[in-house]
């Protein structure tokens, strides 16, 4: 076995994933799985070490991605969408994640947080202007919600956003944002009643040429580092009444309800990681030997590949049931934090086992499964703590109770 991830990707192709029949995919959802399996692999695994190594954003990939339709998946053909569902996204997600997390991360950004959002709020006019040019990879995308001191509490955001004649001026700084360096549309959030709290944030659409819009410090990440993330700062940034996303001093609404759905689109990375830490396992044990025969003839490896493979496949099926849900309207904020904080969580431990498979090897840079780790536990904090997951599950049951 050649100890690259540039052959990792075709090594994957006969192993039991794609062959799977218990994730209850239909003929059409395979289908469309497997073409973007097709893609990633092609396309997307071969960049995978590379990106890693020299923590750059592949932008050449998107209009790739645009041309596959894949930036634009649950959005109306009018603008260049797929118009399919949560669950094709998922899937994407997913199969993305499996050639290259980091890459995949961006993509979620881009095409759930960014493109859903203006999507699912923006006017006619906002619509037309701008997911044309997302949808067809013409133009990357992200979405600021974050800033240095409100994470988890996001909240209690301090980007202030002033009213003058004609539009907003906005000043303050948002940090950690995916795509931030090298997006040209942004979803923003700020404060347009800062007495208010949560009833005074308002979303704005930024184009990256604002005046008194610029990013700062690109983050020297452990992990992901295929995609590109930073600083934002605005200061006396102007935007017109047109780029308001969604009513005036709703926004919390916007960003909630965007939390929901992206947790469980981007609960395809920890799948797809999980499936490249496992295939590349199984193979390698295969490959070994050591005392005349495959480590994987013994009994405590192939222990760690049955565990391996079942938590990959109970994760799948919560994963695409949340989103089959989402689907069918019904959008449940407990088991969207529910499928990603359980497939983050196997995600880490399959990532790990795969790499004590490898011996010593896994602790090279060599090979993928170091990096599928460190990819893997970016889910653990980013897109939400594991912490704030478990605390919008418990406490639903606990109102539930005080009713
Ligand atoms: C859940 C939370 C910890 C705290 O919620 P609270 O209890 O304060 O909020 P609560 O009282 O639940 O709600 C506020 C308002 O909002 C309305 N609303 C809620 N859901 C919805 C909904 N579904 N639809 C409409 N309105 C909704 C709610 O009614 C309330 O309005 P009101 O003030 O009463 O008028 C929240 O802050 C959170 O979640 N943090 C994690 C952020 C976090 O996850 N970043 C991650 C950013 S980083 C990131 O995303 C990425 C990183 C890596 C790359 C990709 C992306």
């Amino acid at each position: 076995m050649k100890a690259t991830t540039a052959s990792f990707g075709q090594q994957r192709r006969n192993i039991s994933f794609y062959n799977s029949d218990v994730a209850g995919l239909t003929a059409d959802e395979a289908e469309f799985r497997n073409a973007v399996v097709d893609f990633a692999e092609k396309e997307v695994a071969p960049r995978a070490a590379e990106v890693d190594k020299t923590n750059t954003f592949p932008s050449d990939l998107w209009e790739k991605f645009g041309s596959m339709g894949l930036l634009g998946i649950t959005v109306s053909s009018e603008y260049g969408g797929l118009e399919q569902g949560y669950l094709q996204h998922t899937l994407a997600m997913e199969a993305l994640s499996a050639a290259s997390g980091s890459v995949a991360l961006s993509y979620g950004a881009h095409s759930n947080l960014c493109v859903n959002q203006i999507h699912r709020h923006g006017t006619a006019e906002q619509k037309a202007k701008y997911l044309p040019d997302l949808i067809s990879g013409k133009k990357i995308g992200s979405l600021a919600m974050s800033e240095a001191g409100s994470g988890s509490d996001v909240v209690s955001m301090q980007l202030k956003a002033k009213e003058v004649d004609g539009g907003w001026v906005l000043n303050g700084t948002k940090f950690w944002i995916t795509n931030g360096p090298v997006a040209s549309t942004l979803v923003v959030y700020a404060k347009t009643d800062p007495e208010k709290g949560s009833k005074g944030i308002t979303a704005f659409i930024i184009e990256k040429g604002f005046e008194g819009f610029s990013t700062s410090q690109k983050l020297d990440k452990v992990g992901m580092r295929g995609s590109d993330t930073c600083e934002l700062v605005f200061e006396n940034c102007r935007v017109p009444d047109a780029n308001v996303l969604g009513p005036l001093n709703k926004g919390a609404g916007v960003l909630m309800s965007g939390l929901d759905l992206e947790r469980i689109v981007l609960s395809g990375g920890p799948l797809g990681l999980m499936q490249a830490a496992f295939d590349y396992a199984v193979e390698y044990v295969h490959d070994r030997k050591q005392f005349g025969q495959p480590v994987g003839t013994f009994q405590l490896m192939q222990a760690k590949i049955a565990d391996m493979y079942t938590k990959l496949n109970a994760s799948r099926s919560y994963v695409y049931s949340v989103a089959r849900a989402c689907d069918r309207g019904q959008i449940s904020r407990r088991d969207c934090a529910g499928a990603i904080l359980y497939s983050t969580e196997r995600a880490i431990e399959v990532a790990l086992e795969a790499m004590q498979c490898l011996g010593g090897n896994g602790y090279i840079n060599d090979y993928p499964t170091g990096r599928i780790l460190r990819d893997s536990r970016l889910y653990a904090v980013g897109a939400g703590t594991q912490e704030i997951r478990r605390m919008l599950i418990g406490r639903e049951f606990n109102q539930q109770l005080l009713k």
